[in-house]
């Protein structure tokens, strides 16, 4: 059996979220517009994969279809019942909520007691390395520091799965950086399944167990690549760089075709 096909299994058997040939139409008539043709994507248990495609073709509807936000046109999706939490670009904080009151939000919509959520939720500041800043308000925070809260509310969802989009798009270079090494620090320590929509080629390679390339609209998978060296990773390695150049020159071709 080939490595391939050995990950293949493995991908099968383990899948927490599972797309075969999903469609996803917006609008009717004259007005319709085909923004995913059918998808067929599988993620498994533990497996952090990285959504790379040019702008608009369906990266950010492929998350809201699997975060259940949007219904699928055609094909099937199956989640198998698990919870999925979302982060975006923007950490979206409640502005009169302190830290600590946006962290355990979550867990009050759940009705969790007081006690138990303050106590997960310092947990979670520090599994951030927020601790000490539970009571400022997100306006008296870094950009990073707001998107930690944003990564500690989404953990206190206690979700399967975690969909990132773009989250660290809005940073800069150094923050991203420590970000990508926390992250991959986070999904290792808690066993996360993530799904991260990246425009960044490099970050997706830091990153990534598997970068899936979708082509420009609609959206359909055209390469799948299993990145396998060795974490953690730096995003200036030369295996990193390597990698992003030939998924780079991939990415350029698609965006071409579509332009021609
Ligand atoms: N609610 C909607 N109604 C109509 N069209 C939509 C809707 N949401 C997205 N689209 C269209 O679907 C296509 C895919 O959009 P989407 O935001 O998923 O792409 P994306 O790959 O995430 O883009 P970007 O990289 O620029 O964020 C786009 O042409 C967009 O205009």
């Amino acid at each position: 059996m080939s490595i391939l096909q050995a990950t293949e299994t493995r991908t099968e058997r383990d899948a927490v979220v599972r797309l075969d040939s999903v469609s996803k139409q917006y609008g009717s008539g004259s007005n319709t517009l085909l923004a995913l043709d059918r998808v067929s994507l599988t993620v498994a248990k533990g497996e952090f994969v990285c959504l790379l495609g040019a702008s608009g073709c369906g990266k950010s509807t492929l998350l809201s279809l699997v975060a259940g936000l949007d219904q699928i046109s055609g094909g099937t999706l199956d989640i198998g019942g698990r919870h999925v939490s979302l982060m975006f670009q923007e950490a979206a904080l409640f502005p009169w909520l302190s830290v600590l009151g946006n962290v355990e939000l979550p867990m009050r919509l759940r009705g969790i007691g007081r006690a138990e959520r303050r106590q997960r939720a310092e947990e979670l500041l520090e599994v951030v390395r927020l601790e000490g800043f539970g009571h400022k308000r997100p306006h008296e925070l870094s950009g990073g520091m707001r998107q930690r809260v944003a990564l500690a509310r989404s953990l206190a969802q206690n979700a399967d799965v975690l969909l990132m989009d773009e989250p660290f798009g809005a940073l800069d270079a150094m923050t991203r950086d420590i970000l990508h090494d926390e992250l991959e620090r986070i999904w290792r320590e808690q066993e996360l399944t993530v799904l991260f929509v990246t425009h960044n080629v490099r970050e997706a390679v830091r990153l990534g167990d598997r970068v899936v390339l979708l082509s420009s609209r609609p959206g359909r998978v055209i390469e799948d690549y299993p990145i396998t060296h060795e974490r953690p990773r730096r995003i200036d390695s030369p295996e990193v760089s390597g990698q992003a150049a030939e998924i780079t020159d991939r990415l350029r071709a698609e965006v071409a075709r579509h332009a021609s």
